[in-house]
């Protein structure tokens, strides 16, 4: 265990205390996971990013938060992003609360300003593509341009901020490198409707995480095809299911190319679950599946955070390069590589079923 962590985990442990935990990033999930942890008696602070001054502001007078649409729990502090050092001073953990969007800044802004001694959690779903075939995940990106001995752990699941906020029973899978961390962090936040497992396979968790916006975007494809034809509320499963089935296999294969173990496939079709039903991806993949352009479905829903445009083109990019030197095959891919004919070549849905069948002999 590394020397920094001692610290935290006897403090912790022999005080058993309330802690300060900060998150940094005030949008939907980040918020939302002042629940569990107002619930579990620590000081709430929450900062917010330079795009976050709205809510931020409001919050401040009312505790009510615009896009979570839902009160906060009582005591929390807010703080405007150039108020963040004071924010961070005296925290036992800071929670990541941006999006993909807000990688990069995160990285730059606040990531050097975080004590080696303060772990980091981070909530973001996504990866990034090498350009060689291999993939990021978040942890390892951050790990790659910043101090070796700062704690990076991350929160993969199924988990929709509101209902998290409504404490509606939710199971995620905390994971980073070092397992006493994580069963500290797990102390921290559980509660009687947030179930946490933990796991030290980053790989594994936040591919099948990340990877399930793609494929959420392809199931719901479906939903938009039967719209087109039979008119909103007509709902149909069938066609919802096969791509369900073909997303599974896809995700399973990909999570093993990338180096995790296939079982994180529980929290990747979970998380594909409740996104299809639950998650802003839906909106753009029912508006191509009615028939619009990618460039006419972003357009009418910009202001969403999409994050399923950018992993598909990410992946799309390092299947392609690993097909190019024959280190997989394309026909294990219809799925994704008709996403990414959507997405980067503007094609209009035309789901490949055929693709789908398989033949196997015992
Ligand atoms: N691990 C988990 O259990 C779950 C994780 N998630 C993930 O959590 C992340 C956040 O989702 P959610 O809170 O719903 O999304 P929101 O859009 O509500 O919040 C995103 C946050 O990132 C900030 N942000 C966006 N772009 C930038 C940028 N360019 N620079 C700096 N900050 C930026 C936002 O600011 P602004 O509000 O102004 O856009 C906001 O603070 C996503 O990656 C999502 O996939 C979601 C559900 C569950
Ligand atoms: O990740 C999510 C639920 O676990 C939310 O997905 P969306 O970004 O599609 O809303």
């Amino acid at each position: 265990m590394k020397k920094e962590f001692l610290k935290f985990i006897k403090n912790y442990i022999k005080e058993n205390k309330m802690s300060v935990i900060t998150i940094i990033g005030a949008g939907m999930m980040g918020s939302a996971l002042s629940f569990p942890a107002s619930d579990n008696s620590h000081d709430i602070r929450i900062v917010g990013t330079p795009l976050d001054k709205d809510i931020i502001e409001q919050a401040k007078l009312t505790n009510y938060h615009i896009t979570l649409k839902r009160y906060l729990p009582d005591g929390i502090k807010f703080y405007s992003d150039n108020e963040m050092e004071e924010a961070i001073k005296g925290s036992d953990l800071i929670i990541g609360g941006v999006s993909s969007f807000g990688v990069d800044w995160f990285l730059k802004e606040v990531l050097s300003k975080i004590p080696n001694s303060i772990p980091v959690l981070s909530v973001t779903k996504g990866m990034i593509d090498l350009g060689d075939g291999n993939m990021l995940t978040y942890p390892e990106y951050y790990r790659k341009y910043t101090n070796p001995y700062k704690s990076l752990n991350a929160i993969g699941g199924a988990c929709t901020s509101y209902e998290l906020a409504d404490k509606d029973n939710t199971h995620v899978c905390f994971c980073g490198d070092d397992i006493n961390v994580l069963r500290i962090l797990k102390r921290m936040l559980e509660t009687d409707y947030y179930h946490i497992s933990i796991s030290q396979d980053v790989r594994g968790v936040e591919s099948a995480v990340a990877l399930k916006n793609i494929y959420a975007l392809a199931v719901t494809l479906a939903v938009g095809i039967s719209e087109k034809k039979e008119g909103k509320g007509v709902i149909h499963y069938n066609s919802q299911a096969a791509l369900f089935g073909q997303s599974v296999r896809e995700m399973m294969k990909l999570i093993k190319i990338l180096g995790g173990n296939e079982e994180n496939i529980v929290f990747g079709a979970g998380d594909l679950y409740v996104t299809i039903f639950g998650g802003r991806t839906r909106k753009i993949g029912v508006l191509l599946g009615k028939g619009f352009n990618i460039d006419e479905a972003l357009d009418t829903l910009k202001g969403v955070t999409l994050e399923s445009v950018v992993i598909a083109g990410r992946a799309a990019t390092a299947v392609k390069e690993l097909i190019g030197k024959n280190k997989i095959d394309r026909k294990d891919f219809p799925l994704l590589l008709h996403v990414d004919d959507i997405i980067t070549n503007k094609a209009m849905v035309d789901i490949p079923w055929d693709d789908f069948e398989i033949e196997r002999e015992l």
